[in-house]
């Protein structure tokens, strides 16, 4: 049993696209995955198929003024074809990632919106089961989840500095936490599938 993992994401400049490769890096470690990147730049049928194919898709946008970029938007948007045509990605696995300049950013106003976007889909979210880090007198910048986000990952990439150095390898680790929880929920919900229902109660 292959499970499926699709990362559709948008990145404007370069650094989302990096956190995106760490998430399907995580979803790829686990056993059995199946794992494809999919940066939104066309909306075309090929992109369409890889979607519906996937088990689970990994949302990513940048944080743009507060929320998620208007190329993501547009993907937004464009999947209400997929929702009219019988909920189409009802019961797959949703996630979320998502990148800006600073350490706050107002970045949990875009994971709300993948969120809000995937429940409309009847998707079933999945968030990051990480401990938050940074946050004691011996914490540093290194420490998984330093941004302490859960709804998804958040990573923060210094605006003067290229994708090859920013975001950070802490924050490049905690997109992999987030792919590799993906990858192994999803593998749960497809065994789960496969099983006979429990008979019904006397
Ligand atoms: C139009 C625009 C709006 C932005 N708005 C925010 C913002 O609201 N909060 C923030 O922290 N950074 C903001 N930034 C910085 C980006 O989030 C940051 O440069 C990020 O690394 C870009 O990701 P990308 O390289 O994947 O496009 C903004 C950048 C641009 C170009």
């Amino acid at each position: 049993m292959q499970a499926r993992i699709a990362v559709a994401y948008h990145s404007g400049y370069g650094h989302t696209a990096k956190q995106a490769e760490a998430v399907a890096a995580g979803a790829g470690k686990v056993e059995g995955t199946e794992v494809r990147l999919l940066p939104l730049t066309e909306l075309d049928d090929e992109l369409w198929r890889a979607l519906d194919e996937a088990d689970a898709i990994v949302f990513g946008s940048p944080t743009y003024m507060g929320g998620s970029s208007a190329v993501f938007r547009t993907f937004v948007e464009a999947t209400s074809q997929v929702w009219g045509d019988g909920m189409r990605w009802k019961d797959k696995i949703g996630a979320g990632f998502t990148n800006s300049g600073n350490m706050a950013g107002d970045k949990l106003h875009t994971l709300t919106d993948i969120a809000l976007f995937a429940a409309q889909h009847g998707m079933i979210w999945v968030g990051l089961a990480e401990y938050g880090g940074w946050n004691t007198s011996t914490g540093s910048a290194e420490d998984l989840n330093r941004l302490g986000s859960w709804l998804g990952a958040m990573s923060q990439s210094n605006n003067d500095q290229s994708p090859e150095l920013t975001p950070t390898a802490s924050d490049l680790r905690t997109a992999e936490a987030l792919g590799r929880r993906v990858a192994e929920i999803t593998r749960v919900q497809l065994r789960g599938r496969t099983t006979e229902p429990a008979p019904a109660a006397a």
